[in-house]
């Protein structure tokens, strides 16, 4: 990954300095103060170690007369896989494992509260290539699965929330496979779990041929340090799963994603979708992201013309986070493992909501009444055309 560029914030800070930085930053990513958090030296010696990328922002809240802050530590992490793809599975799993340990190590010593991980980040993004071995023996139980008993373990050691998203294998329901998070609580037990809810059919993104659109509604899980909830991926296109998630009273929604800078994944977009949702649904959001190239043993085509080859491209990592108000911290590198943590005070959610009224002025009932005709076998879209009176 010589050649990639490392990162949005590397090309503005070898671009700009002085006032220049200080205006890009107010007027571009709404920030005025930089906010970064100091580290303990130990995390920056082992992240260095391990070869991942640290760092952390804070987002203050004003303080209230009435509550006490909120803070809630939040971690992201995103990472490349660990080892080929022709290597057997269950060796390919336990070398994500051990990369992704030392990574919740040190977030752990950091005192992190929750932590997400990128989209299926137990296992290389195959659906690209449409063939169902060994791929779909990386399924697991949600609820009693290799991956959530590795997590559960370190979810008891360090109290510590996870948002872990997996090919689920649903034994109970005729072996099917979903695309699904499960949430671990800060005693190791699982709280619940959600499955994706959008699936691409777009270039090769061919998850279709895999599982099916989520059953599981817009659930929000309430946890020791906050009520949070997942939108998968290909979900972030969708505002109204976003905003489904702000009804139910999500304070955080995670964004797991596999993404691509190619068009099917639009890289152009990838920092505006999640911050454009914290901003209209008044909550937090974390974007992740995948890192690297996945090489796969055999060729497929993107039935596009164009000759076949054996990876999707790059996933281009820059996993971020964006407050209630729209402001949001640097991203993680494009090429690099990361861990990128948000030191929030949940209480600028409802300071955000009191300041802009967004939930008040948003009239439901008007959309309501609007999206059900639209159902409607003989809708007319509501055109109106100049000689019309
Ligand atoms: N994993 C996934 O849904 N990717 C689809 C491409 C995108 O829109 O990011």
């Amino acid at each position: 990954m010589e050649n990639e560029t490392v990162s949005l914030e590397s090309i503005i800070n070898n671009n700009l300095n002085g006032r220049d930085l200080e205006e890009f930053n107010r007027i571009y990513y709404g920030r005025t103060d930089n906010h970064e958090v100091k580290l303990k030296e130990s995390s920056i010696a082992a992240a260095k170690e391990a070869d991942f990328e640290i760092a952390a922002y804070a987002f203050p809240a004003k303080k209230e007369q009435t509550r006490t802050p909120r803070i809630v530590k939040v971690g992201v992490i995103q990472h490349s896989i660990a080892a080929p793809t022709d290597r057997p599975v269950n060796e390919q799993k336990k070398a994500i494992f051990d990369k992704v340990k030392k990574i919740i190590d040190v977030a752990g010593q950091e005192g992190v509260n929750i932590i997400c991980f990128q989209e299926l980040w137990n296992m290389p993004f195959a659906f690209c290539t449409r063939e169902k071995q060994p791929w779909c023996e990386f399924a697991e139980s949600a609820e009693e699965g290799p991956t959530t008993r590795f997590l559960s373990e370190l979810a008891a050691k360090y109290a510590m929330v996870f948002v872990s998203s997996i090919l689920e294998r649903d034994e109970n329901h005729s072996d099917i496979l979903w695309n699904t998070a499960v949430i671990i609580s800060d005693t190791g037990s699982v709280i619940g779990k959600h499955r994706k809810n959008h699936i691409p059919r777009v270039g090769d993104f061919n998850e279709s041929n895999y599982y099916m659109e989520g059953n599981t509604g817009h659930p929000v899980f309430a946890t020791r340090y906050g009520k949070i909830a997942v939108n998968i991926c290909f979900g972030r296109h969708h505002v109204l799963n976003w905003m489904m998630f702000g009804q139910n009273g999500a304070e955080i929604v995670f964004n797991p994603s596999a993404t691509i800078a190619a068009e099917a994944g639009s890289e152009y977009m990838w920092n505006i979708e999640a911050r454009n949702a914290a901003i209209t649904n008044c909550y937090y959001t974390a974007a992740i992201n995948r890192v690297g190239y996945e090489e796969f043993p055999n060729e497929f085509t993107s039935a596009d013309g164009k000759p076949a080859h054996k990876d999707l491209g790059l996933f281009y990592g820059s996993s971020y986070f964006t407050g209630p108000d729209g402001v949001r911290c640097p991203g993680l590198s494009r090429t690099k493992d990361g861990l990128l943590i948000a030191v929030m005070d949940l209480n600028k959610n409802r300071q955000i909501k009191d300041r802009r009224c967004y939930y008040m002025t948003q009239r439901l009932d008007m959309y309501v009444s609007s999206l059900s005709k639209v159902l409607e076998l003989d809708y007319k879209p509501q055109v109106v055309h100049e000689n019309e009176k």
